[in-house]
C-alpha cells in the first residue's frame, strides 16, 4: 500500500512592521541587529494530531536596531497585565520601564490597572505613571503591581482609550487569552490605520503557549511545587502504606506536574490532562496503587488539576475569559482511594497537599528574573524598531520575534509520544502498575 501522505503544516514567521525605521537610536554602546535579522532554528512544531515534529524554521531575532521607528521624545508606552498571576510579572514591568526610560529616553510609560478593564472608563480604574523610582524594587514581590483581571472587553473601546491617551506602544503581558486579545486589538488598530505597536510578552505558569518553550515564572512555579511534593513524600514515608497526594495547577497542560516529577524522582504516579487514565478495574490507578503499596509501603501521587476530567462531573462551564471550570479530580481521588483500599482491607493513610496559588504568587527565582529582564528589554527594542503584532520568545539560545498568529493558533501540550514524557514515566515507573494509556512499551 502506498505511504499515506500527511499534510504539511505551513508556518509563516514573518513579522509586520509599522513602516521604515528612520530615526537614529540614541543608543551608542551596543551592537545593533540588522532591521530584519533572522536565524534558522530547529524546533518541535505542534501537529494537528497532538504530536510534535522537529522542523527547521527561520525566525526574526530580537534585539536593538540602529534606527528606530518612533521618536522617543514623542513616544508614550503603556503596559497591561492580564489573566492569572505568575512569578516574574513585576520583573517584566520593571525591565520595560527601565529600558524605555534610560536607554530610549521615551517621554512616558503608563500602567493600565486590572487588566483590560483598565482601558474601559466605566470601571473607573486609575492610570499609573511608571517611573524608574516607582518600579525600582517591585521585582522583589510576586504578583503584578498593576493588578490583573479576566473577562472580555471590547477591542474598539480599548483602541478608543489608546487613541485618547495618545499611546504609541502597548505591551501586553499575558497568556494565550491575552495574546488573542492582543490580536483583536491589533486588528482594530490596523482597521483604523493607526501607528500603534502591539507587543506581547507571554506569561503563564501552565506553560501552554504555542511556540514558547518555557514561559517565564514556570521555573519558579516548579521549584515551589517541588517543596510540596517533598513534604508529601515525607508524610508518605512517615506511615505504613502512607500515600501523599499533591494537586498542582495545570488546566489543560500538565507541564508543572511533569517537570516537578522529573525534578524530584519521588513521584510514583503523575496524572496530567494530556493522558487519560482509568481509576477502577484491571490496571486502573486504584489497582496500581494497591500493588505499589504492597511492594514499597508508601506512594506519592501528583495530579494536575485538569487531569481525568472525564471521571468528574465537570459542568462545561467557563470562567469570565472562556477557560473551562474544572471538575474536582483531586476530590474524587481523596474519596475513592481510601474507599477502595478499605474494601481491599489494605491499611493506609492518605495525606493531601494543595499548594494551589502559592506556586504562582511567589516572587521569581534568579533564573526567571534574568529571563524576565531579557523579555522586557527585547519587548522595548521590538517596539522602538517599529515591529508590531509581535510576541517575544526565547527559542533555544535565541530571543526571537514570533508573529502573534502563531501563538494563538493552538495550545501547547505535552506530547505523550515524546522523549520528555517517556522520561517522566521512567522516573515514576507507573507504567508497571497502570494500563497502556500511559504509553507502555507494548503501545
Ligand atoms: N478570543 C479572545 N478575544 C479577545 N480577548 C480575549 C480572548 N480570549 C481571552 N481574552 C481576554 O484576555 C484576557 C486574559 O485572558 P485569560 O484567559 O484570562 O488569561 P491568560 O491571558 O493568562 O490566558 C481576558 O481579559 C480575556 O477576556
Ligand atoms: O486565577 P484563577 O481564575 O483562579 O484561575 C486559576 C488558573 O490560572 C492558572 O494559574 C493560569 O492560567 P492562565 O495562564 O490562563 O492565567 C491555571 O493554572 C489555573 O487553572
Ligand atoms: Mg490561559
Amino acid at each position: 500500500m502506498p505511504a499515506k501522505k500527511t499534510r504539511k503544516v505551513r508556518i509563516n514567521t514573518s513579522i509586520p512592521t509599522l513602516g521604515p525605521a528612520k530615526i537614529k537610536s540614541g543608543m551608542h554602546y551596543c551592537q545593533f541587529m540588522e532591521p530584519d535579522e533572522s536565524t534558522k532554528i530547529t524546533i518541535p512544531v505542534p501537529q494537528p494530531d497532538g504530536k510534535t515534529k522537529e522542523e527547521l524554521l527561520r525566525f526574526e531575532l530580537a534585539g536593538p536596531r540602529q534606527k528606530t521607528y518612533f521618536d522617543p521624545s514623542k513616544t508614550k508606552c503603556a503596559i497591561v497585565t492580564c489573566g492569572g498571576l505568575c512569578p516574574g510579572i513585576n520583573d517584566v514591568i520593571r525591565a520595560i520601564v527601565m529600558e524605555a526610560h534610560y536607554n530610549y529616553k521615551v517621554a512616558a510609560t503608563i500602567g493600565i490597572r486590572y487588566g483590560l478593564e483598565g482601558f474601559i472608563p466605566k470601571y473607573g480604574h486609575n492610570i499609573l505613571e511608571l517611573t524608574p523610582e516607582k518600579v525600582g524594587d517591585i521585582h522583589t514581590f510576586g504578583g503584578t503591581m498593576l493588578g490583573s483581571s479576566r473577562g472580555p472587553q471590547n477591542p474598539e473601546e480599548i483602541v478608543d482609550a489608546l487613541e485618547r491617551m495618545n499611546i504609541s506602544v502597548l505591551f501586553m503581558v499575558g497568556g494565550d487569552g491575552t495574546m488573542r486579545a492582543a490580536e483583536s486589538i491589533l486588528n482594530e488598530v490596523q482597521k483604523r490605520k493607526l501607528k500603534i505597536a502591539i507587543i506581547g510578552i507571554p506569561k503563564t505558569i501552565d506553560n501552554d503557549i504555542s511556540f514558547v518553550y518555557q514561559s517565564f515564572g514556570f521555573d519558579t512555579a516548579v521549584e515551589a511545587a517541588t517543596t510540596a511534593i517533598q513534604c508529601a513524600h515525607t508524610e508518605a514515608n512517615g506511615a505504613y502504606n502512607g500515600i501523599g497526594l499533591v494537586k498542582l495547577m495545570g488546566r489543560e497542560s500538565g507541564f508543572i506536574a511533569a517537570q516537578a516529577t522529573l525534578a524530584l524522582k519521588v513521584v510514583n504516579f503523575v496524572l496530567i490532562p494530556e493522558s487519560p487514565f482509568t481509576l477502577e478495574g484491571e490496571k486502573g490507578l486504584l489497582e496500581g496503587l494497591a500493588e505499589r503499596l504492597k511492594k514499597r509501603h508508601h506512594a506519592v501521587i501528583v495530579v494536575a488539576e485538569g487531569a481525568g476530567q472525564d471521571l468528574t462531573d465537570a459542568s462545561r462551564k467557563t470562567d469570565a475569559s472562556g477557560n473551562p471550570i474544572l471538575g474536582d479530580i483531586a476530590g474524587i481521588l481523596r474519596k475513592r482511594i481510601p474507599e477502595y483500599l478499605s474494601e481491599q482491607k489494605i491499611p493506609h493513610t492518605l495525606k493531601y497537599i494543595d499548594p494551589s496559588y502559592i506556586i504562582r504568587s511567589v516572587a521569581a527565582n534568579a533564573n526567571d528574573r534574568i529571563y524576565c529582564g531579557f523579555l522586557g528589554q527585547h519587548a522595548v527594542h521590538a517596539a522602538m524598531g517599529g515591529k508590531t503584532g509581535v510576541v517575544i520568545s526565547r527559542m533555544r539560545e535565541h530571543y526571537i520575534h514570533l508573529p502573534l498568529k502563531l501563538v494563538t493558533g493552538q495550545r501547547r501540550k505535552i506530547d505523550t509520544h515524546s522523549d520528555y514524557w517517556r522520561a517522566v514515566l521512567e522516573s515514576t515507573g507507573q507504567f508497571q502498575y497502570m494500563r497502556s494509556c500511559f504509553g507502555t512499551p507494548e503501545d
